[in-house]
């Protein structure tokens, strides 16, 4: 048999292939899918195992490795993600990820593609849906802690897929905040305290590098949907106890939550559901009591992704 080359598509085709219009639908799918792993017919829809970690403690960073395969949509695909604790200024990206797409009957690699614009992408698109499910009806303010490649992702998929009246920044340091509301495609304030950005706000997204909470309870309006992107390791915060305590808590993956998120593990709250149990019907969106999404990021929502742009590239081959 004759050996195969794998494709190989770089980050400016990855971003022009991925088609954000055609993501919403096939995430929720995925995350719905995701949530009835419960009998053992259904297990065998959807296999991801936990994500595993790798330290690269010499560089303050960590690799992730996030293999997924969707037995129904035949998708066996495999991410490697790394990620740093970079220091104030430096130049070198805090994330580097790259997907593979496999045949799986042969098992050998069909496509490498780039897969930052894919996580950026498909994690925005994740946040809208929670927002989408558990914001307060009539939102009209939003928040975004943190100006990197996150918020960027988020500003861009908020707004085209709501209508805020308000939209707000802030980060570490203002002039990154002023450099990203001159670079987005629309209005938003700079802010000059998380405080001053969160409070009164309806939707508040962290999308920060944070150990350490950068968003309080305190602040937070009763109500209010917060979307927390960052804090993936166990020792890591974006959120402080008060918060956690108080809100009704959704994450994506039950397992990955009590494994990877500080927010979760050290506040000690209780998990009431994953986002795919609410777009199945099995647990309430609580929309009208505060609400947190913790997001951790989930294979599957990259293979989704890694087949879509794969099946766009073949179309216009
Ligand atoms: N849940 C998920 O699926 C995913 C989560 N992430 C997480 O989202 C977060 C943002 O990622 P990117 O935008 O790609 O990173 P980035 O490096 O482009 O931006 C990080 C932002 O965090 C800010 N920041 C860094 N340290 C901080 C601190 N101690 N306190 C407050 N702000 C701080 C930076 O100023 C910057 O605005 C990261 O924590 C990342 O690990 C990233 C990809 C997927
Ligand atoms: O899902 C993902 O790609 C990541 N989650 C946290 C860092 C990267």
């Amino acid at each position: 048999m004759a050996t195969t080359v794998p494709v190989l598509l770089a980050r400016d085709q990855v971003h022009r292939l991925l088609r954000h219009g055609d993501l919403v639908s096939r995430l929720e799918a995925a995350l719905g899918k995701f949530s009835r792993r419960g009998s053992e017919e259904e297990r065998e829809e959807v296999v991801q195992p936990l994500r595993t970690t790798v330290p690269l403690r010499k560089y303050r960073g960590y690799l992730g490795l996030m293999p997924a395969y969707m037995v129904e949509e035949d998708i066996l695909c495999a991410k490697m993600v790394s990620f740093y604790e970079r220091e104030e200024g430096c130049d070198l990206p805090a994330h580097e990820a790259t997907v593979l797409l496999l045949d799986p009957q042969r098992g050998n690699v069909t496509a490498v593609m780039d897969g930052t614009a894919i996580t950026e992408k498909r994690t925005a698109v994740v946040s809208a849906i929670s927002a989408k499910l558990l914001m307060p009806a009539r939102a009209e303010v939003l928040c975004i802690l943190g100006s990197g490649s996150q918020a960027a992702s988020h500003y861009e998929t908020f707004t085209e897929m709501f209508s805020f009246k308000e939209i707000r920044v802030w980060s570490r340091r203002r002039e990154r905040a002023e450099q990203f509301a001159r670079s987005v495609q629309g209005p938003v304030a700079v802010c000059s305290s998380a405080k001053d950005a969160a409070q009164g706000a309806d939707v508040i997204v962290t999308v920060t590098m944070a150990t350490e909470p950068v968003l309080l309870g305190e602040w937070v309006k009763p109500g209010a949907h917060v979307v927390a992107v960052g804090a993936c390791r166990p020792n890591w915060r974006e959120l402080d106890d008060d918060l956690m305590r108080e809100a009704t808590v959704y994450v994506d993956s039950r397992e990955g939550a009590y494994k990877e998120s500080g927010d979760v593990i050290l506040s000690g709250a209780a998990v009431f559901a994953e986002l795919g149990e609410v777009i199945n019907g099995t647990k309430a969106a609580q929309s009208e009591k505060t609400t947190v999404f913790k997001s951790l990021g989930m294979g599957i929502q990259d293979a989704v992704c890694a087949k879509l742009v794969f099946d766009q590239w073949k179309r216009q081959q």
